[in-house]
């Protein structure tokens, strides 16, 4: 297994936000974790890089405990996009990108030539290319989600965990993203609302409500009329489209 996590528990005061969560990822696949709002997505990807510690269990990369390994290892392995990341004012988007290259370079180490390499990739998978010297502050939403993803590219790891990577952009540029999401190899684990998109791109899906696990299989298994009932709320129909995959139409 690449990835994987073994009775996840994690608390704010009294509340329980992760609860008892295990879950394994194969080497190369891509993992959709669906939920409504405030069911923990968001914090269990912390967890599972490493940013927040848990109560109690632990994650396992290749078998090694995340605790057991030091931060800068941890950096030169996995890559975590946040929801809302910030960056700082006054820089261009080539100096964003490049602080992806940070684990992999000592405190007073020159850049090298496979860090050009490495940047030049990034910002060419995300489509930002053209971008490189704009500054910072003047991207869209958009823009500027395609290039924290760009600087998560640049770290080369080989997990790679996105939390709403598509919220700002416009739908040719979602799809755009993960379609490349899916075809990069990594073990990808990736929060989304969009059900459709998540039959679409991902492998497998795990659902959480109120920081449990209440779904974990293959698309067509787990997006069922009866969890989208309970879990989220909704009812609606489903079609298979011509190249197999599940489409979700929602009822008014
Ligand atoms: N640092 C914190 N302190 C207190 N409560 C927190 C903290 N982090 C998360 N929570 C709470 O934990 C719950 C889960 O939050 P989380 O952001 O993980 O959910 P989510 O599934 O990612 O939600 P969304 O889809 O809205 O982004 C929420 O009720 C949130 O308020």
């Amino acid at each position: 297994m690449s990835i994987s996590a073994e009775n996840l528990v994690w608390r704010v005061g009294r509340k329980t936000i992760v609860d008892d969560i295990s879950f394994e990822v194969e080497p190369g696949k891509v993992l959709g974790l669906l939920g409504p709002n405030g069911s923990g997505k968001s914090s269990l990807l912390r967890l599972l890089a490493g940013l927040r510690r848990p109560a109690s269990g632990r994650v396992l990369l290749d078998g090694t405990d995340i605790a057991r390994t030091g931060r800068r290892e941890l950096a030169r392995r996995v890559a975590l996009v946040q929801q809302h990341a910030a960056t700082d004012v006054n820089v261009s988007v080539e100096d964003v990108v490049r602080l992806g290259r940070t684990p992999h370079r000592g405190p007073l180490a020159a850049w090298r030539p496979a860090d050009t390499q490495a940047v030049d990739t990034a910002l060419e998978q995300v489509g930002m290319t053209g971008f490189r010297r704009e500054a910072w502050q003047s991207l869209s939403g958009g823009e500027r989600q395609r290039v924290h993803i760009a600087r998560a590219l640049a770290q080369q790891p080989r997990e790679l965990f996105l939390d709403e990577p598509t919220n700002h952009l416009d739908i040719q540029h979602q799809l755009d993203l993960l379609r490349l999401v899916s075809q990069l190899g990594l073990t990808t684990i990736v929060a989304l609302h969009d059900l459709n998109h998540a039959a679409m791109f991902c492998d497998r899906l795990l659902v959480l409500h109120r920081g449990q696990v209440v779904a974990d299989g293959i698309p067509a298994d787990v997006l069922a009329p009866d969890l989208l009932r309970d879990v989220f709320r909704v009812d609606c129909d489903f079609l298979r489209s011509d190249d197999d995959v599940l489409r979700i139409l929602f009822r008014k």
